[in-house]
Order: structure tokens, then C-alpha cells, then sequence
């Protein structure tokens, strides 16, 4: 579905130096497959799911996605970033029915899917409030479901529980799990929480430190559906394991 191949991406900071961000970096997303990308602060995670979305050019390399090359932002693709950038005077369905004006969706169609992922993700209730009467993770649900409604194929999520407390994290965390496998939708999700990298996913990418590059790709060959007994299962601490070693491998002391 998607496909780099030596993806490599250079900024010029304030001072006209050269910045290495990214790359080159190597990847294939397969149709439904769920894929996490951990990696330590700065190593280009964001660079990356920004020029999979199509919002920046890459410096280097092809991007391809559904074998065309990947240079604009697509109404097929969703994303969520970590900030949930509702709109404060809106309410939660005019919120949620926002890319249904931007890309001319017919109207009757998006306002019976909308419903339908309010009452998914338990919002119904909350329709016609507004953002600022609901908690984070409520916020957070709502951004899932504007991200959903066009009915992308491919989901791109960027920390999408960072700004979370703990344990609405865990509980979004496995409730998105939930979703995605009812959706059955692909998704790319960067994430500094191993735990919740290795819980949604069925691939975990591992970054190296700035120029990022794909270090390591482990199999997260655990049952589905994943719940909160999945984390105590040895296998999933043995992946977890391996995560960090590669992670904190790379610090010295
Ligand atoms: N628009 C830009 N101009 C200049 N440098 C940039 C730009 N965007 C990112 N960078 C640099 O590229 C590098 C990678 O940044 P990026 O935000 O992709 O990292 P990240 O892994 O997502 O970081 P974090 O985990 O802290 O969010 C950093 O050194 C950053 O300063």
C-alpha cells in the first residue's frame, strides 16, 4: 500500500546549515496492517509520518502509495496528531462533520457516518456540545472520528495519546485497537510509549537517533483481540525488551 525506498529528508536551520533529518529509510506498509514507529526525541518520527501524508516533499528517494507517487495530501488518508485541534466553537458533530465541507462529501452521507462513529466511539450523547464540556480522551475520540469520516484508507497517527494522563492512554489505547479492527483500516502511528506501540501493532519499527533510519522491524506476533492481560504475556515483555535495548542501546552511561 505504501512503499519508500530511500526516503531521506535535509532542513536548513536558521542559519543555513544543512540539517540531516531523516533517512535514508526503507519501507513497505502492507493493506491492514497496523505499523508503530518508536524512536528517542528528534530522530525525524514526525518528519517521516508528514512526508507519508504527503504534506512535505521528500529531500531524496520514491514514495509511492497504491503504486503512484505519494506528493500531495489525500482525502484517502487520515490523521491525528497529538493536539486534537478541535475547532472551540463548534460543536462536537459540526467538528466531526468538518471534512465533509472541505471535500464536498455529500452531506446525508456524512452526517449518517458521523453518527455512526459517535455512537462507536460512545460520543452520541455528546454531539451538540462543545469541545471545551468534554475530557481529553473525549476530545481525543472526537478527532478520531472527524479523522474517520471521509473513510480513509490508510490512518496516520503522531502521538496520538501524548497529551493524555496514564490511564485514559491505556484505556484509548486499547479502545482504538477495538476500532481499527471493527474498521479494518491500515494505520502508520509514532508513539514514544513502547507499550502502546507493541499493544496496536502488528510491526514495530524501531529508530535510530537522528539522521533516523529503520533499525529494526519486529513482528508483533501476538493474539488479537489485545487487552489489558496482553502486557503481562511473556512474549510481549520480550518484545518490549528488545524495544528498549535498541532504544537505550545507543546512550551511552
Ligand atoms: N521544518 C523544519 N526545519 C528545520 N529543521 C526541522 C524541521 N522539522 C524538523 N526539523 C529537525 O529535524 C529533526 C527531526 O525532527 P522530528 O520532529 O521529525 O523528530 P521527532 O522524532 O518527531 O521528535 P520528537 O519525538 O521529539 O517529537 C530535528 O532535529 C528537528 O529539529
Amino acid at each position: 500500500m505504501i512503499a519508500l525506498e530511500g526516503v531521506s529528508k535535509h532542513f536548513r536551520d536558521r542559519a543555513g546549515r544543512e540539517v540531516h533529518a531523516l533517512g535514508p529509510v526503507d519501507l513497505t506498509i502492507r493493506t491492514g496492517e497496523f505499523v508503530s514507529l518508536v524512536g528517542p526525541s528528534g530522530c525525524g518520527k514526525s518528519t517521516l509520518l508528514r512526508l507519508i501524508a504527503g504534506l512535505e516533499p521528500a529531500s531524496a528517494g520514491t514514495l509511492n502509495r497504491y503504486g503512484n507517487p505519494l506528493s500531495s495530501p489525500s482525502h484517502e488518508v487520515g490523521i491525528i496528531f497529538q493536539e486534537h485541534v478541535l475547532f472551540p466553537w463548534a460543536s462536537v458533530l459540526e467538528n466531526v462533520l468538518l471534512p465533509a465541507d472541505i471535500l464536498s462529501l455529500p452531506r446525508e452521507s456524512a452526517q449518517a457516518r458521523a453518527w455512526q462513529l459517535l455512537e462507536m466511539t460512545g460520543l452520541k450523547d455528546f454531539a451538540h456540545h462543545r469541545p471545551q464540556n468534554l475530557s481529553g480522551g473525549m476530545k481525543q475520540r472526537a478527532a478520531f472520528c472527524r479523522a474517520m469520516l471521509a473513510d480513509p484508507r490508510f490512518l496516520l497517527l503522531d502521538e496520538p495519546f501524548g497529551a493524555l494522563d496514564a490511564l485514559t492512554r491505556e484505556e484509548l489505547s486499547l479502545e482504538l485497537s477495538r476500532l481499527w479492527g471493527a474498521l479494518g483500516r491500515t494505520a502508520f502511528m509514532i508513539t514514544h510509549d513502547i507499550d502502546e506501540a507493541i499493544l496496536l501493532g502488528d510491526r514495530v519499527l524501531v529508530m535510530s537517533p537522528r539522521p533516523g533510519r529503520i533499525e529494526a522491524d519486529i513482528e508483533v506476533d501476538l493474539p488479537r483481540p489485545r487487552s489489558i492481560d496482553t502486557q503481562s504475556l511473556p512474549r510481549f515483555l520480550e518484545i518490549k525488551n528488545q524495544v528498549r535495548h535498541l532504544i537505550f542501546g545507543h546512550r551511552k552511561g
